[in-house]
């Protein structure tokens, strides 16, 4: 079992040291695409990383709480990663839609904000808009039911249709009130209100954590991080973990230059839990 990694800064340090010497104070909160699942090009087919779920449920009885924290919809994040029913995980909470949707494993069901105004107009628009944009094929719409993301990763210059897009979306989602969430090679439109950051702080206060490791791969994760660093500001220690390289892709240079530490995705995000649970089981 590989040692745990060393913090590049002091806090990160300070972090990981709160985290393994009072584990059961510890809060740990991840991202799903990008960082317990590898990036695949059609978001349908996105799935945990085969060591992930085992490495969550084997860690989670010796913290005070596992939580996961993503763009998806949280039902889709469940089934996706498969989080249900599982042994070791009967404390799981996914904060799904940025926070705007919970799912307890507690209880089996998700509970959700309002239906934010604005969606259903941009759901009827957008076909055009595309269309008018000169949306390249291979563009893709997800419907998050109260979002609408618009993927440009399987066109053939998926940065070009990226940037192309990028302005006529912008337009649309202010037209109704919403904003533009960027991510890879995806253009989210979505209500305000919610975001990683208010969805992890507000978490951590409820669950009483005394130290928190977040990690994540994507500037939507950046909130988050932000959270962290306020937690960390009023004395509950924090480590910050990017996910990039390996199946991930690049690093996003934005998570990769604030992180603590930077493993190598998904796989070393798996890594890391494990080897985490070795060094609280006196193994590492
Ligand atoms: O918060 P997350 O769990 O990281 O969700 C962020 C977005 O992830 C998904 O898109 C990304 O992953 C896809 C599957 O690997 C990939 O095809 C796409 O290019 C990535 O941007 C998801 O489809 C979005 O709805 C999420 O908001």
């Amino acid at each position: 079992m590989a040692a745990l990694p060393t913090p590049r800064t002091t806090a990160g340090r300070e972090g990981l040291d709160a985290i393994t010497a009072d584990p059961g104070r510890a809060v740990v909160a991840l991202d799903f695409d990008g960082t317990l699942a590898p990036i695949v090009p059609d978001p349908r087919d996105a799935r945990a990383h085969p060591g992930a779920v085992p490495a969550l449920s084997g860690l989670a009885p010796r913290l005070c709480a596992v939580v996961v924290v993503t763009g998806r919809p949280a039902a889709d994040a469940v089934r996706y990663a498969g989080l249900e029913g599982v042994a070791g995980l009967e404390h799981l909470t996914v904060l799904g839609a940025y926070g705007a949707e919970r799912w307890d494993a507690a209880t089996g069901s998700v509970t959700a904000a309002p239906q934010p105004p604005g969606v259903a107009a941009v759901r009827t628009e957008l076909p055009g808009l595309l269309r008018e944009s000169g949306a390249p094929p291979g563009t893709a719409v997800e419907d998050k039911g109260r979002a609408v993301a618009v993927h440009t990763r399987r066109t053939d210059d998926p940065a070009a249709a990226f940037a192309l897009l990028s302005g006529p979306l912008r337009a649309l989602a202010e037209r109704h009130g919403l904003l533009v969430e960027p991510g890879r090679m995806v253009l989210e439109l979505r209500a305000p209100g919610a975001d990683k950051g208010a969805a992890l702080e507000a978490y951590v206060r409820e669950a009483g954590g005394g130290a928190v490791l977040y990690g994540g791969d994507d500037l939507g994760d950046l909130a988050a991080f932000g959270a962290v660093e306020k937690l960390r500001g009023e004395g509950v220690p924090g480590l910050l973990v990017c996910s990039g390289g390996g199946e991930t892709g690049e690093s996003v240079p934005e998570v990769a230059d604030r992180a603590d530490i930077v493993v190598d995705g998904p796989s070393g995000v798996v890594r890391l839990l494990e080897s985490l649970r070795a060094s609280l089981d006196g193994g590492a």
